[in-house]
C-alpha cells in the first residue's frame, strides 16, 4: 500500500495509489482459508446467479411466448425449476455473505491486533511507544479509523472487486446484442461509479475533510468518554462542570461536523452530473433494444435477457457502502503497515544499538539468590524530550555504588523521575554513558538489565488481577509453589501489605477493580504497599538493583516509617535508590545526591550536607519546622 502522508498531519490528506487499493487484499492471508474460500464462493455465485437468472428467464420467456402452447408448459418445467434453484442459491448467498464478511474482518482484525500488540510488548522501546505517532498508529490499528478497521478494507475491497466483475460480465451479456451498445455503457456507468466515489469517498472528496478534522474528533472522544467514566465523577460535580462538558463537546463536535454537512451538501447539489450520466446511459441503451425488438430482430427470450443484462449493467454504477470502508479502513490498514515496517523485523525485546535478548520472563531467576549488585556509573549524561525544549539532564555524573542506598532529591520537575527512566533503561541518553560494572546498560541487552531491577514507578499500574497476581507479576518467571509462596510473604510483610491483603474479601485471590465480582479497588496508599509488595517480591528472587520513585508518598506516617525499616533490611545485599521528597525517610540513605540544573549539585550523607549549607539543609530545616508547625 502506497501512503504518502499521515493522517491529521497539516499538509494534507494520505493518498493511497489505485495499486494500494487492491494491496489491501494481501491482508486477507490473515484470515482462515476457509472462510475466505467461502466468502469467494459466495461472491462468486452472486456475481453468476443474477445473469443465470436472466437466461433462464428470457428462456421461459421464449417457451411461453414463442412456443407451441399445448407444449409450452411441460418444456417450461426444467427452466421453472433452474429459476428456483437460482432463487434459493441468490437467497443463500445474499444471507451468507455478511456473516461471512463478518468472519473473515474479525480473524484479520484479530491477527493484525494480535501482531501489534506483540510489537508494543517486545518489538518497540518503551521511549519508542511513548512517541505520538506510535501511539495513534496503535490506536488506529487496534480500534480503526472512523471505526472501521483494516479487516474490514480487505473484505470490502473484495466485495467492491466482486461488484466491478458483475459489472464487466453483465457488460459482456449484452455485448450479445451489441458490443457497440455495450462498451460505451460499461465506460459510462464505470465512469459514474468513479465520479460518485470521488465526490463521497475519495481523496479531495468528503474523507479528506474526515482525515483533516481527526484531531477535532480525538478531543470530542475524550470529553464523551471522561463524562462517561466514572473516574471523573466526582470533579465534575464538585467543580460544577456538567454544563460546561455538554457545551464544549457541542462546539468540538460542531466544528468537525459542519465543514462536514457543508461539504454533504454541496456534493449533494452535484448530484444532476451523476443523473445526467445515468440518463446518457439509460435511456440509448432502452431504446436501442426496444427499436431492435420492434423491428422483429429480437425474440422475447432475447428482448428479456437484454433488458435483464441491462439492468445488471447499469447497478454497476451504484456507489454502496463499500468505498468508504475501504477509504476509511485503509488509514487503519496503512497504520498497520507503518508500524510493520519499523518494528516488524525487529527480534521480540531487542533495542536499536543493543544486543538482542531472550524475553525478559526467561532471564528472570527462578530461585530466590540474589545477584551481586553492580556499580552503576551515569558518566556526562545529557538528556531532553524530544518535544521538550530544555536538556532535562545535562551533564550528570553519578556513581551509584555496589549495595549503597542511594536517595535523590530534588525539586518538582528536576529531573529525578527522567533519571529513573534513563537508570532502567526506558530512555537512552543523548550524551554519554550509563554503565554497570563498566558495561553500557543498553549493550548489556536491556532484557537482561531489566532482569537485576525491581522498581515501583511514581504511578504504578493498578492491574485488574487478583491481589496475589498483583505481587507475583514481580517475577513471573518464579514458578516454583514453595519458593513462590514464601516470597510472595516475605514481600507482603515488607511492604506493610499483610493486614490490607487478608482484610480483602477473597484474601489474596481478590481481584483488585470494583468491576469485577467480589473485587474491590484500594485506597491510593494501598495500591502503593501492593506495588511496594511487587518490587519486593522481585527483589526476594533475584534483583539486585532496587529502584523506589517515591513509593511512599501516599503511605501515612505510621507505614512510611515501617516500610522504610524493611525496605533497609530487605535491601541490606542489595542497592536501593530511592527518590523522596520526605526528608525523615531520606536522611536514612547512605549518600544523598541532590538534582538540579540537570546535574547533582550536591551529594553526600545526611550529615555532610547539613554542615554544607547549601540546597539540602535549606530544605531539609524548612520541612522539619512545617512538620513542627515553626513555619508562618
Ligand atoms: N514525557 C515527557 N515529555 C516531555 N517532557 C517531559 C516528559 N516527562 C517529563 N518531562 C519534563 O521533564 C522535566 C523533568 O521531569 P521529571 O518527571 O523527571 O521531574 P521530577 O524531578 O521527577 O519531578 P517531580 O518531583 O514533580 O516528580 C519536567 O520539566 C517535565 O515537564
Amino acid at each position: 500500500m502506497t501512503v504518502t502522508e499521515r493522517p491529521g498531519t497539516s499538509s494534507g490528506p494520505p493518498r493511497f495509489s489505485p495499486r494500494g487499493d487492491m494491496a489491501l487484499l494481501g491482508l486477507l492471508r490473515h484470515a482462515g482459508t476457509g472462510s475466505v474460500a467461502a466468502l469467494v464462493l459466495v461472491s462468486v455465485l452472486q456475481v453468476a446467479a443474477p445473469l443465470a437468472v436472466a437466461y433462464v428467464l428470457g428462456a421461459l420467456a421464449g417457451l411461453l411466448v414463442d412456443g407451441a402452447a399445448a407444449t409450452a408448459f411441460d418444456h417450461a418445467l426444467g427452466p421453472l425449476l433452474a429459476l428456483a434453484v437460482m432463487m434459493l442459491l441468490t437467497q443463500a448467498s445474499s444471507a451468507l455473505e455478511k456473516p461471512l464478511r463478518d468472519r473473515v474482518t474479525r480473524q484479520v482484525d484479530g491477527r493484525v491486533r494480535h501482531r501489534v500488540r506483540r510489537i508494543a510488548l517486545d518489538a518497540a522501546t518503551p521511549a519508542e511507544l511513548a512517541e505520538q505517532s506510535v501511539q495513534d498508529d496503535l490506536e488506529l490499528v487496534t480500534k480503526g479509523y472512523s471505526h472501521h478497521t483494516a479487516g474490514a478494507a480487505a473484505t470490502a475491497q473484495l466485495a467492491l472487486c466482486f461488484r466491478r466483475a458483475a459489472t464487466v460480465a453483465a457488460a459482456a451479456a449484452l455485448a450479445v446484442f451489441s458490443w457497440w451498445i455495450a462498451l460505451p455503457a460499461l465506460v459510462l456507468v464505470l465512469a459514474q461509479n468513479a465520479l460518485l466515489r470521488r465526490q463521497w469517498a475519495g481523496t479531495g472528496g468528503i474523507r479528506t475533510l474526515a482525515l483533516r478534522t481527526q484531531p477535532l474528533q480525538r478531543r470530542a472522544d475524550h470529553l464523551a468518554d471522561t463524562v462517561t467514566g466514572a473516574r471523573a465523577a466526582k470533579e465534575i460535580r464538585i467543580f460544577g462542570l456538567a454544563g460546561w462538558f455538554v457545551s464544549e463537546y457541542e462546539r468540538v463536535a460542531l466544528a468537525r461536523f459542519t465543514p462536514l454537512w457543508s461539504k454533504r451538501m454541496r456534493v449533494m447539489g452535484e448530484q444532476w452530473i451523476v443523473l445526467g450520466m445515468s440518463a446518457l446511459t439509460a435511456v440509448p441503451v432502452f431504446v436501442l433494444i426496444a427499436m431492435a425488438a420492434a423491428r422483429g430482430e429480437l425474440t422475447a427470450a432475447e428482448l428479456l435477457f437484454h433488458l435483464r443484462v441491462a439492468l445488471l449493467l447499469l447497478a454497476g454504477s451504484a456507489l454502496g457502502l463499500e468505498p468508504f470502508v475501504v477509504d476509511y479502513g485503509k488509514v487503519s490498514a496503512a497504520a498497520y503497515r507503518r508500524l510493520l515496517d519499523r518494528f516488524g523485523r525487529r527480534a521480540p525485546a531487542t533495542v536499536p544499538g543493543g544486543t538482542v535478548e531472550a524475553a525478559p520472563a526467561a532471564i528472570r531467576r527462578t530461585d530466590t539468590v540474589a545477584t551481586a549488585p553492580p556499580m552503576i556509573r551515569f558518566t556526562d549524561v545529557g538528556f531532553g524530550y524530544p518535544n521538550g525544549d530544555r536538556q532535562v539532564l545535562d551533564g550528570l555524573n553519578l556513581e551509584i555504588r555496589a549495595g549503597e542506598k542511594l536517595a535523590i532529591v530534588g525539586l518538582n520537575g528536576a529531573g529525578k523521575s527522567t533519571l529513573v527512566r534513563l537508570l532502567t533503561g526506558l530512555q537512552s541518553p543523548q550524551r554519554g554513558r550509563i554503565t554497570a560494572d563498566g558495561a553500557d546498560i543498553a549493550a548489556l541487552g536491556l532484557p537482561a538489565w531489566w532482569a537485576r531491577l525491581a522498581v515501583v514507578f511514581q504511578s504504578p499500574v493498578r492491574y485488574h488481577l487478583s491481589a496475589e497476581d498483583n505481587v507475583r507479576l514481580g517475577n513471573g518467571a518464579l514458578n516454583d509453589p514453595e519458593i513462590a509462596d514464601r516470597t510472595l510473604r516475605e514481600a507482603l510483610d515488607q511492604a506493610e501489605a499483610r493486614e490490607l491483603v487478608e482484610a480483602l474479601p477473597d484474601g489474596l485471590s481478590s481481584v483488585l477493580s470494583a468491576g469485577y465480582r467480589g473485587g474491590t479497588d484500594l485506597s491510593g496508599g494501598q495500591w502503593q504497599k501492593i506495588a511496594l509488595a511487587r518490587a519486593f517480591y522481585a527483589a526476594g528472587s533475584g534483583a539486585s538493583v532496587v529502584v523506589l520513585d517515591e513509593p511512599t508518598a501516599h503511605l501515612d506516617v505510621k507505614a512510611e516509617l515501617g516500610v522504610f525499616r524493611k525496605l533497609i533490611e530487605a535491601t541490606a545485599d542489595r542497592t536501593l535508590v530511592l527518590i523522596s521528597h520526605r526528608f525523615a525517610t531520606v536522611r536514612h540513605a547512605d549518600r544523598i545526591a541532590v538534582l538540579s540544573g540537570g546535574r547533582v549539585g550536591e551529594l553526600g550523607t545526611h550529615e555532610e550536607l547539613l554542615a554544607r549549607g547549601g540546597d539540602y539543609a535549606r530544605w531539609y530545616h524548612l520541612q522539619a519546622a512545617l512538620v513542627h508547625g515553626r513555619v508562618s
